[in-house]
């Protein structure tokens, strides 16, 4: 399965922040176990791409890095392991070194025109971030008529009372968000209480889009 084709079918991609890399893999145990066996790990600390590696070692969870800003940052990505790479907003030099590693990039468009500088660089997926102060779901159903092609990942402010006025959108592929992996949860090492958010997030998300099939 290609990895936009996975996003599809998790609908919902769980944002981690890890403040200590040796956390990953137990982490990582909590999602899977949850019904959630993918995780964008962001760059917002230097644990990052060590995390990104002990979780990719697992070899059972798809993985992606956010918060890249740079091409460096691609680098350090692609070299841990990440499958994929997320930046909040759009950047032509993260883009393009993606591009030269073969990863997938998925970068912030919130508006017409960042959707267009997407489809320039070759891309038809993107994140709608922040979504919550961007108007939405409504600006998502906006942009997805005169973007026919184009599809979404919104996440930023999105949680369980809103995700299924996101997913119910054709062109939504999945939502991200953080609200299965509190940092504060992580940080006392309370795996179980991931696991137990991440499980009730996955059966809200089925209720959500209980017909969705992989191609929808
Ligand atoms: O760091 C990044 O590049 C991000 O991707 C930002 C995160 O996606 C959001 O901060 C998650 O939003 P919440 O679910 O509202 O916490």
């Amino acid at each position: 399965m290609d990895i936009a084709s996975a996003l599809r079918s998790a609908r919902l991609v769980p944002v981690v922040v890890l403040d200590d890399a040796r956390d990953a893999d137990a982490l990582a145990g909590a999602l899977v176990a949850g019904g959630l066996p993918v995780a964008e790990v962001t760059f917002r600390t230097p644990a990052a791409p060590d995390a990104i590696r002990a979780m990719s070692d697992r070899g059972d969870i798809l993985l992606g890095a956010g918060t890249v800003l740079t091409p460096a940052q691609v680098d350090q990505a692609v070299a841990a392991g990440a499958g994929y790479v997320v930046s909040p907003g759009l950047s032509r030099a993260v883009v393009e070194r993606c591009a030269e590693h073969g990863v997938l990039a998925l970068p912030g468009a919130v508006t017409a025109t960042e959707v267009q500088a997407a489809l320039e660089l070759g891309l038809t997926t993107v994140k709608f971030f922040p979504a919550g102060t961007s108007g939405g779901a409504p600006a998502i159903a906006a942009l997805a008529a005169p973007f026919g092609d184009v599809r979404f990942i919104p996440t930023g402010g999105v949680g369980p009372a809103n995700l299924e006025g996101y997913l119910r959108i054709d062109a939504v592929v999945a939502v991200g968000g953080s609200w299965m992996v509190p940092r504060d949860r992580v940080a006392a090492r309370d795996f179980e209480a991931v696991r137990r958010l991440t499980t009730d997030a996955v059966a809200l998300v089925r209720r959500a889009s209980p017909t969705t099939s992989p191609g929808h």
